[in-house]
C-alpha cells in the first residue's frame, strides 16, 4: 500500500537496518546474504554486491580492487553496474558510449554521444549509487576497441548530488504495484566526464600512459564474466520463487474445496481433481529440479573459477552455456508457474493477500534481466552447433555436451520403453532426451548451410538445457539422501519433471524418432499414476521448503490452513476500509443519487 517514495525510502530503510545488523554479528558473506532474502524486497544492495564488487573482482588488478573493493565491502561507496543504454542492452558490442583516452591529462573522457547511448536500467543508479562501473567503447590513438570497464564516481560523498557532467534520475514505475518498484533503476547521461586512466578496469586489457591499447592474453569474453556469475544465482532464485508459489497453491488446495459431495458428506479438496494435480505437480517437481540444478551450477561456477585462477580457460565456453541456458529456461518456467498458480488458486489467487501477484512481478523481470531469455538460449544454440562439428571432426565433447560424443548409437536408437513401468528406469528416461537433444542440435547444424532458422536452434537449446536438468535430478537420486522414505519421494518427483516434458514436447520425441506414439501414451499414463503417488504427500512436500508464514507473505499459503480468516482479516487492512463512507461520496456519488433520485420523482 505504501507510495513509490514511501516504498524506495523503505528498501533504504531495510537495507541500512540489514547493513548494521551484518556488522554488529560479524555476519559471514553467507549469512549477510541470507539476510538479503528474508528482507525479500529488490533494492540497490543487490546490484552493490551481485554486480559492482563481481565486476571489480573479475575485472580489475590487485591494485585496483584493493583501492575499491576495500571501501565497497565497508559500504563507504555504493555501487552499480551501468551497461545497457536505452537503444542497446542485448546487443553488448552495440552500445554508444564512449570513453576516449586523453594523453595530454592521462584521463578518460566519458560521454554520451546520443539520446539512445544514455544509460538506461541499472539498479540503484537512478536515486542511490555512489559510483559504478561503466560499460564503454574505448577510443584511443583514434581508435575504436570496443567495450570495456571504467569505474565512475557519480555522486558526491558529502551531499549525494551529481557530479558535473553527469545528468542521473529514475527511470519511472514499472510493472506491479510494489514488485520492483522498491529499485532505483537509473537513466544517466555524461557530458565529457573526465575520469583518471587507472579507473580503466585493467585486468584484461589495459591503455598505457601514451595511450597505446594493450591486451592480456586473456579471452575478451571474460569481461562478461560478471554476467555469468549473476545468471548462475538467477537460477537458485528461480527456483526459491517457484517452490514459494507451489507452497502456496498445493496448501490452499488442500483447503479450498468445490462440488463433489455426496449425500451431505464433505466437498472436494480441489487438491484432489486430477486436472488440478496434472497442472500443479509438475511445478513442484520443477522447483525440486530447480534447485538440485542450481546447486549443481553453483559446483561448476566455482570449478570454472578456479581453473580461471591457473589461467585454464577451457571449460569457459561450457560455463557460458549452461549459466545461460539453465538462466532462461528456469525463469521463464518459473514465471509461467507462477501465473498458473494464481489461476490455480481460483479467484483468491488474484488477491494482493495470497502473495502471488507481488511473487510474479518480482521474478517476471529475470526472464529479461541478466540477458533476454531468447537471446541467451541463441547463445546456447550457437555453442552446440560449433560442438556438434568439433563432434564431426573426432573430437571427443566433455561435461554437459558428453553425450554427444555417442552420436552413433543416439543417432538411431529406439526406446526401450514397453510398459508404462519402463518409464521408471532412470536409463530409459535419460536416454530418451539424449537422444532429442543430439538429433535435434545435429538436425539444425545439417539444415544451417541450407536456410538458417533461429527457432530451430532455439528448440535444440530447449531440450539441450532439460536434459542437463533431468540428467542433475537423476544423478542427485544417486547420492545418499537422509530421511526415511525421503528418496522414493524425490524420484516419483524426478519421474514427474521428465515425463511431464515428454508430454510438453512430444512433437519433438516423436519427429525425431526417440519414442513412438505408443510409448509417448505410456508415459502419459505412467505421469498420470506418479500424481495419484504423490498426492498423499503434496502438503509434506512443500512443508519440506520450510519458509515461515513471514517469509510466504500469503494468507492462502498459511501452515496452519487458517485460510478463510487470514483473507477476512487481510480485506479489513485496505485503506479503502478505513472509512465507511467512502472519500469522494459526497463530490461525485450523493449529487448523482441525489439527481437520479429527483429525476425518477419527476
Ligand atoms: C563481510 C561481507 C559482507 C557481505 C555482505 C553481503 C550483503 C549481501 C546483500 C545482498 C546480496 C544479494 C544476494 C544475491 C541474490 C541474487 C539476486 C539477483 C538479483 C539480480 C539483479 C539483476 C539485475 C540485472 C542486471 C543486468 O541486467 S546487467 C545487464 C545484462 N545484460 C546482458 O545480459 C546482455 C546480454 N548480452 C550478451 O551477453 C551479449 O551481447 C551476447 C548476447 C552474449 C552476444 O555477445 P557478442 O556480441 O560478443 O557476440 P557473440 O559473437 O555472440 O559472442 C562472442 C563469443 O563470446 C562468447 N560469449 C558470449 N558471452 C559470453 C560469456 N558471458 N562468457 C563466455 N563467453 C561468452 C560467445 O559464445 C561467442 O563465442 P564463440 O566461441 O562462439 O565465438
Ligand atoms: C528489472 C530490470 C533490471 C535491470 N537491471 C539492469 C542493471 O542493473 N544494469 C544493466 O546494465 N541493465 C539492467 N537491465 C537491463 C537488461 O539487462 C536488459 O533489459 C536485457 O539485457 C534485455 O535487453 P533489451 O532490453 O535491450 O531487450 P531487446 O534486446 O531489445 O529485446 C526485445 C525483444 O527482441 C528480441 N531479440 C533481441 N535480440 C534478438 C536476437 N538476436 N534474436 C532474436 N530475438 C532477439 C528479444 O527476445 C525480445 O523479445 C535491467 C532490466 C530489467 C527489466
Amino acid at each position: 500500500m505504501l507510495s513509490r517514495k514511501e516504498l524506495f525510502k523503505d528498501t533504504l530503510k531495510k537495507a541500512a537496518h540489514a547493513w548494521k545488523r551484518t556488522v554488529e554479528l560479524h555476519l559471514t558473506e553467507e549469512e549477510a546474504n541470507l539476510l538479503r532474502l528474508y528482507i525479500d524486497q529488490p533494492g540497490y544492495v543487490d546490484l552493490h554486491w551481485v554486480m559492482f564488487v563481481p565486476a571489480i573482482k573479475g575485472q580489475g588488478t590487485e591494485e585496483q580492487q584493493k583501492k575499491w573493493l576495500t571501501m565497497a565491502y565497508k559500504f563507504q561507496i555504493i555501487g552499480t553496474y551501468a551497461q545497457t543504454e536505452l537503444g542497446h542492452g542485448s546487443n553488448v558490442q552495440g552500445l554508444e558510449t564512449t570513453a576516449t583516452f586523453d594523453p595530454s591529462t592521462d584521463e578518460f573522457i566519458m560521454h554520451s554521444p546520443t539520446l539512445t547511448s544514455s544509460k538506461w536500467w541499472p539498479g540503484g543508479l537512478g536515486k542511490t549509487s555512489t559510483h559504478a562501473v561503466v560499460y564503454a567503447r574505448l577510443i584511443t590513438e583514434g581508435k575504436d576497441y570496443g567495450i570495456h570497464g571504467f569505474i565512475m564516481q557519480l555522486r558526491s560523498l558529502d551531499d549525494h548530488s551529481p557530479l558535473p557532467g553527469i545528468t542521473i534520475g529514475d527511470i519511472g514505475g514499472k510493472f506491479g504495484s510494489g514488485a520492483y518498484n522498491s529499485m532505483d533503476n537509473g537513466v544517466m547521461r555524461l557530458d565529457h566526464v573526465r575520469i583518471p586512466r587507472d579507473q580503466m578496469l585493467m585486468r584484461l586489457a589495459q591503455v598505457t600512459r601514451e595511450g597505446k591499447y594493450v591486451h592480456s592474453d586473456v579471452p575478451k569474453q571474460l569481461l562478461y564474466g560478471t554476467m555469468v556469475y549473476v545468471r548462475q544465482t538467477i537460477v537458485a532464485d528461480a527456483s526459491r520463487a517457484l517452490s514459494r508459489a507451489v507452497c502456496i497453491a498445493v496448501r490452499y488446495g488442500a483447503i479450498r474445496k468445490q462440488f463433489g459431495s455426496k449425500a451431505g458428506g464433505p466437498e472436494t479438496q480441489v487438491l484432489n481433481y486430477k486436472t488440478q494435480q496434472s497442472r500443479l505437480f509438475p511445478f513442484l517437481a520443477s522447483a525440486y529440479a530447480f534447485r538440485f540444478v542450481g546447486q549443481w551450477l553453483k559446483w561448476l561456477y566455482t570449478d570454472v573459477t578456479q581453473k580461471l585462477e591457473s589461467k585454464d580457460f577451457s571449460t569457459l565456453p561450457e560455463a557460458h552455456a549452461c549459466t545461460a541456458g539453465l538462466k532462461s529456461v528456469t525463469t521463464s518456467a518459473t514465471a509461467d508457474a507462477i501465473e498458473e498458480c494464481q489461476k490455480l488458486c481460483g479467484g483468491h489467487g488474484y488477491l494482493n493477500s495470497s502473495g502471488l501477484p507481488e511473487l510474479f512481478a518480482v521474478n517476471l523481470p529475470a526472464c529479461t534481466y541478466e540477458g533476454d531469455n531468447v537471446v541467451l538460449l541463441l547463445q546456447v544454440a550457437r555453442f552446440l552447433m560449433k560442438t556438434v562439428s568439433q563432434v564431426a571432426s573426432g573430437k571427443q565433447p566433455v561435461g554437459t555436451t558428453a553425450y554427444m560424443g555417442n552420436i552413433q548409437h543416439l543417432m538411431q536408437c529406439k526406446s526401450v520403453v514397453n510398459t508404462v513401468e519402463d518409464w521408471l528406469n532412470p536409463a530409459a528416461i535419460k536416454e530418451v532426451f539424449e537422444a532429442r537433444a543430439l538429433r535435434m542440435a545435429v538436425n539444425c547444424a545439417q539444415n544451417i548451410s541450407k536456410a538458417p532458422s533461429q527457432e530451430e536452434g532455439f528448440e535444440a537449446a530447449v531440450a539441450h538445457v532439460q536434459l542437463i536438468i533431468v540428467t542433475k535430478f537423476i544423478e542427485k537420486l544417486q547420492e545418499d539422501i537422509l530421511g526415511h522414505g525421503v528418496k522414493e519421494q524425490l524420484q516419483k518427483l524426478c519421474g514427474i519433471y521428465a515425463l511431464h516434458l515428454i508430454h510438453k514436447h512430444l512433437g519433438d520425441f516423436l519427429s525425431t524418432g526417440c519414442v513412438t506414439a505408443r510409448q509417448g501414451s505410456l508415459a502419459n499414463e505412467r505421469l498420470g499414476k506418479l500424481y495419484a503417488q504423490v498426492r498423499p504427500n503434496a502438503v509434506a512436500l512443500v512443508d519440506a521448503f520450510d519458509y515461515t508464514d513471514h517469509y510466504l507473505g500469503s494468507a492462502l499459503g498459511r501452515y496452519d490452513g487458517d485460510v478463510y480468516s487470514a483473507l477476512y482479516k487481510e480485506a479489513w487492512k485496505d485503506p479503502l476500509n478505513e472509512t465507511v463512507v467512502p472519500d469522494g461520496y459526497q463530490e461525485h456519488l450523493r449529487p448523482l443519487l441525489k439527481q437520479q433520485l429527483k429525476l425518477s420523482r419527476l
